[in-house]
């Protein structure tokens, strides 16, 4: 399993934006989907593709076209929304399956409580988005589904990821790599990233 820190300015720039606690839920919304374009432009980086001749305004011209990826997108409900869009941007045809879980604030573990899934797993990447990769429980937790729903390629995408729940994720799935715009140092005692965003879900549709 690989962790993709993605260096570029852009992203660097966007992210430490987003770590301001005085930020608007329109600006912190703004910035998630623009990361997750450019961080979905990395993520496909190995796409393959094949020469096609067109007819071009000069005659015939050799282009290149994707090889026609299947991909799902997997958003986690709930932040993991605001990234869908961003993603569709740059993957317009790819279907999207959806997973609702909630991380129990006590317990810190993943509680499932929606899934809806397009066919054909088996022959498509699905590429998992969730602003935050914390404990990791409820990426290991959406891994697990789609792979028994039968999906063998999977790989996520987060803005930010802790360093334990990395870990444990690479425990979990080692086949899996996850694209991120930073990996923090660590996590406090009620879980959360720090320094991280704070809360994603609340600062993505506005609630506390
Ligand atoms: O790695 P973990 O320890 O599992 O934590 C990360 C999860 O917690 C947050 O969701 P939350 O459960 O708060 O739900 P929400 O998106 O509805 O706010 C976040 O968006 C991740 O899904
Ligand atoms: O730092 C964290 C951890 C879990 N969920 C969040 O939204 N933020
Ligand atoms: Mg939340």
């Amino acid at each position: 399993m690989a962790v993709i820190e993605v260096q570029h300015p852009l992203v660097q720039h966007k992210i430490g934006l987003m770590r301001a606690a005085d930020m608007s839920t329109k600006k912190f919304r703004e910035l998630t989907a623009e990361l997750a374009r450019l961080l979905t432009y990395e993520t496909c980086r190995d796409f393959e593709v094949e020469s096609v001749t067109i007819d071009g305004w000069a005659g015939p011209v050799e282009v290149q076209r994707l090889k026609g990826k299947k991909v799902t997108v997997v958003p986690i409900l709930r932040a993991g929304l605001g990234m869908l869009d961003g993603v569709l941007d740059l993957i317009p045809s790819a279907k999207v399956s959806v997973v609702g879980i909630a991380r129990n604030e006590e317990t810190l573990m993943p509680e499932p409580y929606f899934e809806r899934f397009v066919g054909s797993l088996d022959e498509r990447l699905a590429l998992i988005i969730d602003p935050m990769l914390a404990t990791g429980g409820s990426l290991i937790a959406t891994i697990d589904m789609l792979k028994r729903k039968g999906c063998a390629h999977v790989r996520a995408i987060c803005l930010v990821a802790a360093p334990e729940g990395i870990a444990k994720l690479q425990a979990a799935h080692p086949d899996v790599d996850v694209y991120v715009a930073a990996i923090d140092s660590h996590l406090n005692e009620h879980g959360y990233i720090i320094p991280g965003l704070g809360d994603a879900g609340d600062k993505i549709f506005g609630t506390k």
